[in-house]
């Protein structure tokens, strides 16, 4: 059994990862951590997020004797999950989107020491659309006529960053499987369109985010040709797709070597 940490426990999808977690006999629970000024502190992990209780209060210091650590939390909150993971010799999930270039630095520097798994994305699903839109895009590149690629995302309002990490990462994939023909011109990112745009050149990828209402997350990938348009979508409907893959990971890091790896390794995709 897993001796799991929950870091943002008391978000939206620190829940649903308590939830799934309490349902998960290769889980015990030992810590829900929030920032000590959090208004959920003290309270039950298992009630605040919908279930039976748990027995483990959200609270903000970290044990040392655990597992692994799933952070969906926010930027801000980082580099000190990294800190204690380390010190915990823990392995970690982290989820959290929006990072710099810096987190990642730390992160790389981190998976010298302990396990890491990082995604935009631990949805199944959406790993699966990423592999069908390099596909796809390996397969059009070259059409006669050319190939313009749009990625258009829309998230729940109270959503912090833009665009999402999913698009993010789809936009760096298509670009990698644009860059298998070097005749081709490097791939320029595009963050929405204003005012005398000029015609859209040939090697953009376009990015549009919405923000609307409470939706869980979807995307759609354009391939649009001269004739016809090939769309990739794949939309959550709740969150518990993310909240099973961020455990799926965490399950599949037991024993694992330092490293920093993906959801396509978790997924042997
Ligand atoms: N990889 C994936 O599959 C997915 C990733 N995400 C990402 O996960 C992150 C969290 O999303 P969501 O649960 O919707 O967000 P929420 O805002 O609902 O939850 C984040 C939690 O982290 C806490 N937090 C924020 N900043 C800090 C800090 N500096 N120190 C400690 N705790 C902090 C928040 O506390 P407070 O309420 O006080 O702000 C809150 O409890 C986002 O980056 C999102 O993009 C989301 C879904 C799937
Ligand atoms: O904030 C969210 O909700 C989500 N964020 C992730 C992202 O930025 O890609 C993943 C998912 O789309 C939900």
């Amino acid at each position: 059994m897993m001796r799991l940490a929950v870091h943002g426990a008391a978000g939206r999808m620190g829940r649903r990862v308590v939830a799934l977690a309490a349902e998960d006999p290769g889980f015990r629970l030992v810590a829900a951590i929030e920032q000590p000024e959090h208004s959920c502190i003290g309270q039950d992990a298992g009630i605040l997020a919908g279930c039976s209780e748990v027995k483990v209060p959200v609270s903000s210091p970290w044990p040392n004797d655990i597992d692994v650590v799933i952070d969906f939390s926010l930027p801000g909150a980082v580099d000190n999950v990294v800190e204690h993971a380390l010190k915990a010799g823990a392995s970690l999930v982290m989820a959290t989107t929006g990072l710099s270039e810096d987190h990642h630095r730390k992160l790389r520097e981190a998976s010298e020491q302990i396990a890491i798994v990082w995604a935009p994305s631990m949805s199944l699903a959406v790993n699966l659309t990423m592999k069908l839109a390099q596909q796809t895009t390996r397969a059009l590149k070259d059409i006669a006529g050319g190939l313009d690629i749009e990625i258009l995302e829309r998230h729940h309002r109270f959503k912090e960053d833009a665009p999402s990490g999913t698009a993010l990462k789809f936009g760096e994939l298509i670009a990698d499987a644009y860059r298998d023909n070097d005749a081709q011109p490097a791939v320029q990112h595009v963050h929405g369109r204003e005012g005398k745009t000029g015609a859209r050149t040939r090697n953009e990828i376009g990015y549009h985010a919405i923000r609307t209402g409470d939706n869980p997350g979807e995307h759609t990938i354009v391939f649009g040709m001269l004739g016809e348009t090939i769309e990739l979508k794949v939309a959550a409907s709740n969150r518990d797709c993310y909240a099973a893959g961020a455990l799926a990971a965490a399950k599949w890091l037991e024993g694992k070597p330092p490293g920093l790896y993906s959801m396509f390794d978790v997924l042997d995709m």
